[in-house]
């Protein structure tokens, strides 16, 4: 039997995950690692400590399973996006923590750029906007404040990469710099329509091209792993972004299909085929994922809250001990009360992008409490998914009127599934694996392998556990969405 080890480096935690040829579970390793938060909008990993999490999570995932490396065929790589490294190619050691894609200290520059004319030529060739989020500006932020960087960059001396690169290197012990398509297309210097390197956006960021990886399509060649590490040399086959993988997991191969991963935020991709829809409503357009040299895009509308709201209710209000708990509490409710809770904790996403706006709770009464709360903070998610499917809507037509396709954390809450049906008023359909973002990293590593099917017949086995339906009458459905559209334009107005 062939196994196939997926790693699946997120936000706040490192998994690795080892499936069987015919992509079943066989052992889950997981650990999480510091956020560090050094200054106000400020957030960083360090990048070494997620390599000994990589390092310890592959051992204890290959111990559980009773493995030895020589039994995995692939290694497929899955990622937090966006998130940006640079080191020195002689010593592999990082030059500073990583910037993580939830940081905003780039607001400043991004703004500068903004404001001198240069989005549109940006939007038209990388598929995003100017907002902090993407991996650009932190590397030109990276180069501008180490001191020595920017010499070095000049001299050869260092590379940059998104976390799949990193770790592509560590893994082969500094012989391959690479990242795949979907990586690169989040860095604010990727022509996703030519598949290169964009000159003039790195001219325009101070970025010497020399840092720049190599860009392979998702299941591709990368390398082996260094025999010392795991003990035989693992082929490095598939990488991808984590909801680019997820996509894959979700087998969302035919456009106008969609997804939706409710983990710390909310990240809904809908497959556009060969077309590379150039958003009118403020959506991204990124790479699904490229085989063969064939680009698929995507639409994508990027929420920065859903699952941190419960984790606020959690470790903030402290109304509950478990994200669970939040089921019950919505039931019991007072549905009157409408209470409407805009988590902009760290300023809004799509459609709106605006890093200034907090949060804000409409309509509080004195028999407001945690259940209403809870209720509240559970809507915010569907609401803020509607507002993605508007925009989804209004740029791709009727196309975006199918079903949506959820996983992640969240979407284990029934409640709030059956909520995101009844807001949408389009069906929700929950899968039996919910591992879809390490399936997507598995199966595109298996396909180059050979081990597993072409993307048809990977279709064809996305089996579904749950379809929510909408239930919730269209003026019912309405009127709340338009409660909540108030909501927002007051919360930005603060
Ligand atoms: N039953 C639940 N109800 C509501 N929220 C949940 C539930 N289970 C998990 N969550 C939320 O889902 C998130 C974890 O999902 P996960 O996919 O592991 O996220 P990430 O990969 O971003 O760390 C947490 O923010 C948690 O609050
Ligand atoms: O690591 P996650 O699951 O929170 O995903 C983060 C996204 O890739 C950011 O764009």
């Amino acid at each position: 039997m062939s196994y196939i080890l997926a790693l699946d480096q997120g936000t706040t935690s490192t998994r690795a995950i080892i499936f069987d040829g015919d992509l079943r579970v066989v052992s889950v390793a997981q650990e999480e690692f510091p956020q560090l938060y050094p200054a106000s909008g400020w957030v960083e990993h360090d990048p070494e400590e997620i390599w000994r999490t990589v390092l310890t999570t592959v051992q204890t995932a290959l111990g559980t399973a009773g493995l030895d490396a020589k039994d995995i065929a692939a290694l497929g790589i899955t990622n937090q996006r966006e998130t940006t490294v640079v080191w020195d190619r002689v010593t592999g050691v990082p030059i500073h923590n990583a910037i993580v894609w939830q940081d905003r200290r780039t607001a400043p520059a991004c703004a500068a750029l903004h404001a001198a004319g240069h989005e549109a030529m940006i939007a038209a060739r990388t598929g995003l906007l100017l907002d902090p989020y993407f991996s650009g500006t932190k590397l030109a932020w990276l180069l501008e404040n180490v001191p020595g960087a920017a010499e070095r960059a000049l001299r050869g001396d260092l590379a940059f990469g998104t976390i799949d690169s990193y770790l592509i290197w560590q893994l082969t012990g500094g012989k391959v710099h690479a990242t795949d398509a979907t990586n690169a297309a989040r860095t604010l210097l990727y022509d996703i329509g030519r598949n290169a390197w964009d000159a003039e956006i790195c001219a325009l960021l101070n970025v010497p091209m020399g840092l720049l990886p190599e860009v392979k399509d998702c299941a591709d060649d990368y390398g082996v792993t260094d025999p010392a590490l795991f003990g035989a040399e693992i082929p490095i086959l598939g990488v991808a972004g984590d909801q680019q993988a997820a996509t894959v997991g979700q087998a969302c191969f035919t456009p106008g299909m969609m997804k939706s991963t409710y983990g710390t935020g909310c990240f809904a991709l809908l497959n556009t085929g060969a077309e590379r829809v150039a958003s009118q409503n403020r959506l991204l357009t990124t790479i699904a994922y490229r085989l063969d040299g064939q680009t698929t895009y995507a639409l994508e509308g990027s929420i920065f809250i859903a699952g941190a709201v419960v984790q606020w209710l959690r470790d903030g209000l402290k109304v509950i001990a478990q994200a669970a708990e939040t089921q019950g509490l919505a039931e019991a409710a007072d549905p009157a009360q409408g209470l409407v809770l805009v988590p902009a904790f760290t300023g809004l996403g799509a459609p709106y992008w605006n890093p200034d706006c907090r949060g804000a709770v409409f309509g509080l009464t004195r028999n407001s409490g945690p259940a209403e709360f809870a209720r509240a903070a559970l809507e915010s998610v569907g609401l803020q998914t509607r507002d993605l499917l508007e925009a989804m809507r209004a740029d791709w037509g009727s196309a975006a009127e199918g079903v949506l396709r959820v996983d992640g954390g969240m979407a284990a809450s029934d409640w709030t599934m059956q909520f995101l049906a009844d807001i949408l008023g389009a069906p929700v359909d929950r899968p039996v694996v919910t591992e879809t973002t390490a399936l997507g990293a598995a199966y595109l590593a298996g396909l180059k392998a050979g081990i597993c099917p072409p993307p048809d017949q990977f279709a064809a086995r996305w089996a579904l556990e749950r379809r929510f339906t909408p239930a919730l009458p269209r003026a019912e459905r309405n009127a709340k969405y338009a409660r909540w559209q108030r909501a927002v334009q007051a919360a930005m107005a603060v």
